[in-house]
Formats: C-alpha cells, sequence, structure tokens
C-alpha cells in the first residue's frame, strides 16, 4: 500500500485530486558530476500528481484517476528514462532525466493532456521520490494575469 506524506500547494480552486503511482525505471545522468549516477541503474520512483479545478466532467470527475496512471504509469513503467528521446536529452542539462527532469517532464505530459478536456483541470504539482532521502517537487510557474 502507497502512503506518503508530501507536500501541499496551495490554491483557490475548489476541487484537487491526488493521484499515487510507483514507476520501476532505470536511468543514469550523462555527465561526468553525477559520479556513480553516470552508470545504468535503477529506482522504484513514488510519483504524486495534484490536480485541482472548480468544474467537473461528464462523469461527475475532475480527471479519471485511471487515464492519469495510463498516461504516466504505462508510459514509463520498466522502461529506460533516457530512452524517452522526445523528453529527455543527453546533453542539454535542462532536459537530463534527473530527478527534476522526470518531475518536469510528468507535468508537461499531464497538463498537455488536461488541455484537451473541456473541464479545464490544472496540474499544479507533480512530486517525483527516487530515493528513500531524495525527492522533487514541480511547480508550474503562474502565468501573467492568472490567480
Ligand atoms: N539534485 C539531484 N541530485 C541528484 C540526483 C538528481 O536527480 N537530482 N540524482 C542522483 C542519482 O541519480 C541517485 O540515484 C540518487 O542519489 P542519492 O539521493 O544521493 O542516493 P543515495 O541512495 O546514494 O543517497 P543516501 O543519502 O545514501 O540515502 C544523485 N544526485
Ligand atoms: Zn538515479
Amino acid at each position: 500500500m502507497i502512503q506518503q506524506i508530501y507536500p501541499q500547494v496551495q490554491h483557490d480552486y475548489q476541487f484537487e485530486l491526488n493521484k499515487d503511482m510507483h514507476i520501476s525505471a532505470a536511468h543514469y545522468i550523462p555527465h561526468e558530476d553525477a559520479g556513480k549516477c553516470q552508470k545504468v541503474h535503477g529506482h522504484t520512483y513514488f510519483v504524486n500528481v495534484t490536480i485541482a479545478g472548480d468544474e467537473l466532467d461528464d462523469s461527475g470527475f475532475l480527471v479519471n484517476f485511471a487515464s492519469l496512471k495510463k498516461l504516466i504509469h504505462n508510459r514509463f513503467d520498466h522502461s529506460i528514462l533516457n530512452d524517452h528521446s522526445d523528453l529527455f536529452s543527453e546533453v542539454d542539462p535542462n532536459y537530463f532525466p534527473t530527478t527534476e527532469g522526470v518531475a518536469r517532464a510528468i507535468w508537461e505530459l499531464v497538463q498537455s493532456d488536461l488541455d484537451t478536456k473541456d473541464n479545464k483541470p490544472k496540474c499544479v504539482q507533480v512530486f517525483v521520490r527516487e530515493t528513500p532521502t531524495s525527492y522533487v517537487v514541480f511547480r508550474p510557474k503562474k502565468k501573467e494575469g492568472q490567480e
């Protein structure tokens, strides 16, 4: 059973949902400063995505929990993160598959999917735990004029 404490995000939306998932994946960091992490190794990532909004869809969902799992877990589980060349780079540190990079990539995938929905939910936080002692939180910057 997944049980985690993760940071809360402030927002003014009426509904908030959270989806937890585990992802078993391998990666390496393609930079000499990464030390032992330059070698391929694996993690069981713990991921939490937080979705918020004011409107429900025709099913009464803010977004279907199952569709979030399909979008993220099915894409990354039992994969080598570096192989996802549409998301990660071998040369641009901003797009290395670090915990930071994974958190941002997950946010981009989730928000792109949410943008197709009529009720316009927002992904307000992605939490990625890479090891028992290391995690990253990604929150999108508010755009100009956004509350
Ligand atoms: N800011 C970041 N630092 C590190 C990342 C990262 O993604 N972002 N990644 C790594 C390695 O990939 C490694 O898998 C995780 O490192 P670390 O937390 O140091 O793992 P340990 O189990 O060795 O840590 P303990 O302190 O012994 O628990 C490195 N840095
Ligand atoms: Zn690692």
